[in-house]
């Protein structure tokens, strides 16, 4: 069996995807989760974007300890040193040098001749040695590149010292047949090839990315980057988990094992989906809600004779856990604290006392509560920030015929108790204009979504929003059993959010409530 490296950018290209943007605490909550995951590396951000992403990347590399981290630079010194900044902490480091390589890119982006390309990418390569023993380079858009010259460049920089050669396909154009004669052509004509390691980037642009990846393992590849639920970048990058069980189920053709623990893909897949707001579509690979769910007649008569009839993959295989206990209001401590374990966390005594009244308050709202239930309610926990709002009650008076009124109370940071009201287009909107009332804060709603996270008439439901305020972007979750005081959490969530970054402008890391102890 080969080896196959999966290295991760949900970090870095996953957060390219348009509106999300994610905090400190949030980079490194995923960092964590990546690390139980299995990539070999992770790529957690592009150092010279901001401050705020140098620091990013620091807070991951003090904690992230069996993982490389990995921070992006365009070929320019500058870059390179402010990913040595970033990354001369962590415990395995690596810089990750790229520049285009395809014609289209060096006429009109780069503007630069073959020449200078070679030239550009052998300097920083060479000056990135200066920092970093592991160097991986990326001729961007290789796939669109004249072979010739991208077997040139790559000969070039292989022989400046990068340890790891990737070759995008940036903007997602390629069929798998092209894409994997790439990986052979340069294992034939690069000399030193066999002594590095070459990757694949894919992106979705035509749904292709993860057949595109296979296919480049299938050339010779033995790193494949990807981001979870295939966020990123446009129509994003390639899915890990649909790579990871496509090596898995099918190994009889592909011949190759990765590090990935499998049966964390669905507690990585549901952090990043919630931390980032990009929420997976039902009908989603592997992770999506329908993935393992059979409606039809013949189906299920099938799954029922024999499970392997319509079912190639056990949900329990990427960790959808079936119900063993039972948990709802007659449920204790102990039974919680297995429940808990079973799911994948490991808590403190109080933070474990902590979670159990949030479970008992939800048990009053709520007959049956599952395992979805409890995670989303950690997972709203987790996402708690330094409170100046607290929503202490809502009221809302709300006719199809009349204009909605809403009243809230809200607990300031000094105990102090404020009541306003406000009406509205909506009953959302009237919520908003109150809590504006409240906090007078001026922000922007820039998105507001609304999913059910679990199933029935008193299911969870989820709000996402996003709210900015002079350049500060932030996103605000909450979950409930009603979606209007989770819209009233999310929202104040949000400005909370707000007020800390304005607040600490040097943005401090505040220490993690509840996930450093996840298991
Ligand atoms: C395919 C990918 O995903 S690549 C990664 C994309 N990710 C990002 O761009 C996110 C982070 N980016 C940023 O924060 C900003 O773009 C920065 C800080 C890097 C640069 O900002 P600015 O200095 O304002 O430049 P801007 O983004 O407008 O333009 C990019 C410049 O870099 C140049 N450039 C692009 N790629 C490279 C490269 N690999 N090496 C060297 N220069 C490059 C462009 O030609 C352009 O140069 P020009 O200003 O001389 O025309
Ligand atoms: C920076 C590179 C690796 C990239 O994201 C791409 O080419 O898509
Ligand atoms: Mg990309």
């Amino acid at each position: 069996m080969r080896k196959i490296e999966i290295f991760d950018t949900t970090l870095r290209d996953g957060e390219q995807s348009p509106g999300v943007n994610l905090t400190i605490d949030e980079k490194i909550e995923i960092a964590l989760q990546l690390e139980r995951l299995g990539v070999t590396r992770m790529e957690v951000g592009f150092a010279a974007a901001s401050p705020g992403e140098i620091r990013a990347i620091q807070e991951v590399a003090k904690r992230v300890k069996n993982t490389t981290v990995v921070s992006l630079s365009r070929s320019l010194e500058g870059d390179i040193d402010k990913s040595w900044e970033a990354l001369k902490n962590a415990e395995n480091a690596c810089v990750h040098v790229f520049l285009a390589t395809s014609p289209i890119h060096r006429q009109h982006k780069l503007q630069m001749t073959k020449e200078q390309v070679v030239e550009q990418a052998v300097a920083a390569v060479t000056y990135a040695k200066k920092y970093f023993s592991e160097i991986q380079f990326s001729c961007e858009d290789a796939a669109r590149t004249e072979i010739d010259f991208l077997s040139e460049v790559v000969a070039a920089v292989v022989k400046a010292g990068a340890k790891v050669i990737n070759l995008p396909d940036t903007v997602g154009y390629m069929t798998p047949v092209e894409y994997g004669n790439i990986f052979r052509q340069l294992r034939e004509r690069v000399p030193g090839i066999e002594n590095v390691k070459l990757s694949s980037h894919c992106h979705d642009d035509l749904g292709m990315a993860v057949a595109n990846s296979l296919a480049a393992i299938e050339g010779g590849a033995t790193q494949v980057e990807c981001t979870v639920n295939g966020i990123g970048e446009r129509a994003g990058n390639a899915a890990l988990e649909e790579v990871a069980l496509a090596l898995d189920t099918r190994k009889g053709i592909y011949q190759a094992k990765t590090d990935i623990k499998l049966d964390e893909i669905a507690r990585t897949s549901k952090l990043v989906s919630r931390l980032t707001g990009m929420f997976v579509p039902g009908n989603k690979a592997i992770v999506g809600a329908n993935a393992f769910a059979h409606e039809s007649g013949i189906h299920q008569d099938g799954v029922l004779k024999e499970i392997t009839t319509y079912e190639i993959i056990r949900p329990e295989t990427v960790g959808f856990k079936s119900n063993k206990l039972v948990m709802g209001k007659h449920s204790g401590r102990h039974a919680f604290k297995d429940k808990l374990e079973e799911l994948g966390y490991r808590l403190e005594r109080e933070q474990v006392n902590e979670a159990f009244v949030r479970f008992k308050d939800l048990c009053d709202r709520k007959k049956e509560v599952t395992d979805d239930d409890i995670v989303a309610l950690l997972d709203s926990k987790i996402l708690e920030m330094p409170e100046a709002f607290v929503l202490e009650s809502l009221q809302l008076a709300y006719g199809n015929l009349s204009v909605p009124t809403a009243s809230v109370r809200i607990a300031l940071a000094n105990g102090e108790m404020v009541e306003e009201a406000a009406v509205g287009n909506g009953s959302v909107d009237s919520i908003y204009k109150a809590i504006d009332r409240v906090t007078e804060e001026e922000v922007t709603l820039d998105d507001y979504k609304i999913v059910s996270v679990t199933h029935g008439k008193d299911a969870l439901g989820e709000v996402y929003v996003r709210l900015s305020q002079n350049g500060i972007s932030v996103q605000g979750r909450d979950v409930s059993t009603d979606v209007l005081e989770a819209s009233a959490k999310a929202y104040i969530q949000a400005i909370n959010k707000i007020i800390a970054r304005r607040r600490d402008s040097s943005n401090a890391v505040e220490p993690l409530p509840l996930t450093s102890t996840m298991n």
